[in-house]
């Protein structure tokens, strides 16, 4: 199995909290992007001591609260399920900061870290402040719920988004990479995939690889997998008959999301 895809792995780190995933510079070839995937029953409190990390608290579904012992964001969360299609509730906490998550339903958190060193104010992050985007035309149309963009300057090098990707159809695509710290060309962004699919038995495929494609891995993505993707192209396909679910974390030297597309397959955007 490559090493760039992660298969759910749940232990019970206290009573009612479930880690899922945890992506770390330990345990990973990403040195910025930080990941976890936590499930909260009902009751159950997450806690967590950032050090020189900011991240963003994901109500991925069910409902929760959210505190930094100054602030409490009571019951946020929008959705039972991803596949509801809607934009959920997200906070963002920074460095040097505490926070607890209490689950007021059974939930499912994800937490997205990356370096920060300049503490700045934790703010709620609403549904309905989700920047909305339909990318893409053919078989390439998605759905993008732009959690933290890099237009937004809450965070120092955080990007969150997620991404539905109807049957049939392909995102991340025609492949693009952003694994240069080259702007204004490109950026340096390593980046996470968190998938979902819908029916659950779903599966797409990602491929990632490098231009010399010393780094060129196709996988077979199933539901509650996790997909790295320290450098390269990383385009998604999903079967006929699917839906699919990503939510993507970004970071870098520099929070700008500025990717190059592979020349390639750049005509696909060129189409009338
Ligand atoms: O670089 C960002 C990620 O690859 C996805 O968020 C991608 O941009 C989603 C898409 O445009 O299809």
């Amino acid at each position: 199995m490559s090493k760039l895809l992660r298969k759910p792995n749940p232990k019970e780190t206290s009573p009612g909290v479930i880690n899922v995933h945890e992506v770390t510079s330990e345990n990973s070839p990403l040195e910025y992007v930080g990941f976890k995937v936590v499930d909260l029953a009902p009751g159950s409190t997450y806690k967590e001591e950032l050090g020189k990390v900011e991240c963003c608290i994901v109500a991925l579904t069910g409902k929760i609260t959210v505190s930094d012992h100054d602030q409490v964001f009571e019951n946020i969360g929008t959705r039972e399920s991803v596949f509801e299609k809607k934009p959920t509730d997200s906070v963002y906490v920074s460095n040097d900061r505490t926070f607890e998550v209490k689950a007021v339903s059974q939930a499912r958190v994800v937490l997205c870290y990356s370096p920060s060193y300049k503490q700045l104010p934790t703010k709620l992050i609403k549904a309905e402040d989700n920047g909305i985007e339909h990318r893409g035309k053919y078989s390439n149309q998605r759905l993008v719920h732009n959690i933290l963009p890099d237009s937004d300057p809450s965070a120092n090098s955080l990007l969150v988004v997620e991404v539905f990707t109807e049957s049939g159809n392909w995102s991340s695509y025609p492949p693009h990479k952003h694994d240069q710290d080259n702007l204004p060309d490109e950026s340096f962004l390593e980046e996470s995939y968190y998938h979902e699919m819908n029916p659950r038995q779903g599966f797409v495929f990602q491929r990632v690889y490098t231009d010399d494609r010393s780094l060129d891995e196709t996988m077979a993505v199933e539901n509650g997998d996790v997909v790295l993707v320290p450098a390269g192209y990383h385009p998604v396909g999903v079967p006929d008959g699917y839906e699919s679910y990503y939510l993507n974390v970004m970071a870098g030297p520099k929070r700008i999301w500025k990717f190059h597309n592979e020349p390639t397959h750049e005509w696909i955007l060129n189409r009338k």
